[in-house]
């Protein structure tokens, strides 16, 4: 059975706007339009989509937080809200915009509490933020009261707060949204680090496409609370046949019809003597062995399809 399942799942939300200076009426706003999706266990998801596509929405009904209009939804067998003190047992949630922690006391004794609020043993207790402390390198601030830490810090004791009673899932909401550089590869390290073991299954929302890139093997876009993909960044690359570029750097011009099977010549820069092209069918190998026999080639670059690219035009189309 899988670890996260959902069937038919939707949301309305009913909503009062105005109609001219008097008469309001009610709308209707359909959040969540039907998902079936299954997650199994280990899965590290990506479930993205454009503003107000029903990401936020989709992950308070798996946690528990909102009542779904219809269909079904189960989280480690057990039903979100009538089941939900069971369910916080087994999941983990970090929402870069809400925090877990106690404002007022330091980062230290929220971990203490923490571990009463859920009866968590000693021993497991010490050992989870042992291994929190030494990979987000908490112990700087450790005593510090939350409301007095930087977003990155806050970020690595939210992660931590969530992790200590040892959930088997783990969802997170924008977990890398605001952070610099440094806290966000520390965060993703983490992630990925956590993902590795294969025990914890996580479905992670973001609009940053690095942190599906670096975490996610399966990617799920949704828009107007629909499923528009469902399966691996290649795959979404194939369906909108993204292409390899290779640029190649040579010590002679090259003609502007210069053509070889399964590469398109795109762009002819620095005087003719760089040349990028589109790889359809050919491998660069291939390009570069009819480009030797005009040119040296002094230097060449390959470069991946982007993922903001590919996502860009799905959201479009
Ligand atoms: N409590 C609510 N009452 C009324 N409408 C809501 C409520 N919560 C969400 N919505 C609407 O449901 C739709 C989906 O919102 P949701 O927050 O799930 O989107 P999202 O994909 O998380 O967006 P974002 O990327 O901007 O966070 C939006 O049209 C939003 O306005």
């Amino acid at each position: 059975m899988s670890v996260i399942a959902m069937r038919g799942l939707r949301k309305d939300f009913t909503v009062r706007v105005g109609r001219g200076r008097l008469r309001r009426e009610k709308r209707t706003v359909t959040a969540v339009d039907g998902i079936d999706l299954g997650i199994e266990r280990g899965e590290m998801v990506g479930y993205i989509g454009p503003n107000g596509a029903g990401k936020s929405t989709t992950l308070k009904m798996l946690t528990g937080v909102l009542t779904p209009s219809a269909g079904e939804v189960s989280v480690c067998g057990l039903s979100p809200v009538p089941q939900r003190t069971r369910l916080a047992l087994t999941i983990g949630v970090v929402f870069g915009q809400r925090s877990q922690l106690w404002w007022d006391l330091p980062l230290r004794d929220s971990f203490a509490l923490l571990r009463h609020v859920y009866r968590v043993p000693a021993g497991a207790h010490a050992a989870r933020l042992r291994r929190c402390r030494a990979l987000l390198e908490l112990d700087e601030f450790l005593d510090t009261p939350v409301r007095q830490l930087s977003l990155g810090q806050r970020m690595r004791g939210e992660l931590t707060a969530a992790l200590l009673h040892g959930p088997s899932v783990l969802f997170l909401d924008e977990p890398t949204i605001g952070l610099d550089v440094v806290s966000k590869q520390a965060v993703r390290s983490f992630l990925a680090e956590l993902g590795g073991s294969g025990d914890v299954t996580m479905v992670l929302t973001t609009h940053d496409l690095a942190d599906i890139e670096r975490l996610c093997r399966r990617l799920v876009v949704i828009d107007h609370g629909r499923v528009v993909h469902d399966g691996t960044i290649e795959a979404l690359h194939a369906r909108y046949g993204s292409r390899r570029r290779l640029v190649v750097d040579l010590d002679a011009p090259l003609a502007p019809d210069f053509a070889v099977p399964g590469a398109e010549l795109v762009a002819l820069d620095a005087g003719g003597h760089r040349a990028s092209f589109d790889l359809l069918s050919s491998v660069a190998g291939a390009v570069v062995a009819e480009l030797t026999s005009l040119a040296a080639v002094r230097d060449l670059a390959l470069v991946e399809p982007d993922i903001e690219d590919v996502v860009a035009r799905l959201y479009r189309s």
